[in-house]
């Protein structure tokens, strides 16, 4: 019979790590606890027992190997805008921030990449690629503080994976740190590699739970040219799904978003901005083209206006200037974070493309059936088959109360995903939040092969413990 691991005190791991990472990289007040103790769910509350900052692949190893050593639990800090509470530390356990391990090194402008430390923040890599005539494609309104180790081990996607893709598509190489303390690199950078198992992608969207990212080498491409948009006021979803394969039939894009006239007018009065136009619609959809010559400029409008004709769009604007196409954007991009007030239930859902137009309607209602009294906030990237359904608590209701409602109308929401053989987390990941849901999505079998994934990398279970599944 295994014997329980012995609990080390306290001091004596804290004298190690700062032994690591140097005392002025280790932190244990109560602020740098409770900051970087949690990510931007605010269901549980941070109570790591110290925060380390280290600056190096080595140091990180060295912690990995003492966390194995002196069984202490770590926990991955990126910029810590997760949704699924996946950096949440609540028990007791050290925090490991790549805060300090924020340098770009080694562009390739031949192979178009660039090697990025895990704390480098998205905005600086897309910043980087521009000054150098090329482009970081994922995007999110996140992108100024998360960083790419985060993206990495949670995948995350944003409103521009219709034409580009996920994180996971634009990684090249990794350095990481298993939960064993072992250094890999994986890929290298290579565009064809298929000597073996490619464990490179285990580790994306691992939230952190086989190892640390501590480098990437991270694929750029062209920039895209006059980038343009629409939003197009509509009446129904059904309207939305009709527009949507409309333009795709025709036309590239490289976005097609959607969001209710409720999250529009939060928008609109929380930030100041203009409303699209004058009508008020029930929905609206947010599209995006590369807008290359006069051609395609005239293709777009005459799609627009053959969308008007068949009375799926009631009214609609095109920008035309960068500063337009940014406050389009705004509309849809800021919805999170003002409704972030209401202490929202998320559920971040998605199916196939084909079956979208049948799985909106019934969640639709459903949700409409099962909350009639609170205020439901619709959007997300509908050309992915991903749905945001925010549901807002009422002032009135007690956090707890609410919280306990809405994951009652969540299991109707995911048997319905599950019939659609859906995603519950099609872009957050599962961290603590979706845990208990994980198999509305994923097989008995699958969960317990992602065990014994988890077992191979993390022997003694120091990574992440409790995210994904316990
Ligand atoms: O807050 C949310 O539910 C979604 C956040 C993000 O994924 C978005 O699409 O804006
Ligand atoms: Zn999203």
């Amino acid at each position: 019979m295994a014997s329980a691991p012995q609990i080390t005190a306290p001091e004596t791991i804290l004298s190690e790590l700062s032994a690591i990472v140097g005392e002025d990289k280790l932190r244990t007040d109560q602020d740098t606890l409770h900051s970087h103790g949690r990510d931007w769910t605010k269901a549980h509350e941070p109570a790591p027992l110290a925060v380390v900052f280290p600056r190096t692949t080595e140091e990180v190893q060295a912690v990995v190997k003492l966390a194995n050593a002196l069984h202490f639990a770590i926990v991955p800090s990126g910029g810590r805008t997760g949704l699924s509470g996946g950096a949440v530390a609540a028990s007791g356990e050290v925090v490991v921030s790549f805060d300090y391990m924020n340098h770009i090194s080694d562009f390739n402008p031949v192979d178009r990449t660039v090697v990025c430390q895990a704390g480098v923040i998205t905005e600086t890599l897309q910043t980087f690629a521009e000054e150098h005539g090329l482009y970081y494609p994922v995007d999110f309104a996140s992108a100024g503080s998360s960083q790419i180790g985060g993206n990495i081990s949670t995948n995350a996607g944003g409103i521009k994976v219709l034409r580009w893709g996920m994180t996971r598509d634009w990684v090249a190489g990794l350095k990481v740190v298993t939960g064993a303390g072992e250094i890999l690199e994986l890929n290298r950078g290579l565009l064809k590699n298929n000597a073996g198992y490619d464990l490179r992608q285990l580790f994306v969207g691992a939230e952190g739970t086989l190892g640390l990212i501590t480098e990437a080498t991270m694929q750029l491409t062209r920039q895209p040219s006059n980038l343009t948009a629409f939003v197009l006021g509509v009446e129904n979803f059904d309207g939305i799904m009709k527009l949507f394969n409309r333009f795709q039939s025709e036309m590239d894009l490289t976005a097609f978003e959607f969001f209710s006239e409720q999250a529009l007018q939060k928008v609109v009065a929380h930030s100041g901005l203009q409303r699209p136009f004058e009508s008020t619609c029930p929905y609206y959809a947010l599209l995006e083209f590369e807008c290359l010559n006069d051609e395609v400029a005239e293709q777009a409008m005459a799609l627009f206006e053959a969308c008007v004709e068949e009375g799926w769009v009631l009214d609609g604007v095109m920008s035309q200037s960068i500063e337009q196409l940014k406050n389009l954007w705004r509309l849809r991009e800021d919805i999170s974070e003002t409704i972030s007030q209401w202490t929202p239930y998320k559920n971040d859902i998605s199916t196939i493309i084909s079956r979208v137009p049948d799985f909106l309607e019934a969640v639709e209602n459903l949700v409409n059936a099962e909350y009639p009294d609170f205020e439901i906030i619709w959007f997300g990237h509908i050309g992915d088959g991903n749905l945001h359904l925010n549901i807002l608590k009422p002032d009135n209701l007690d956090k707890t109360d609410f919280f306990e409602k809405c994951g009652k109308v969540s299991i109707g929401v995911f048997e319905i995903v599950q019939r659609y053989q859906g995603s519950v987390s099609a872009e957050h990941g599962v961290g603590l939040l979706k845990k208990q849901y994980l198999g509305y999505s994923r097989s008995a079998e699958e969960v317990a092969l992602m065990r014994q994934i988890k077992q191979v990398f993390d022997p003694n279970g120091v990574m992440n413990p409790g995210k994904i599944f316990d």
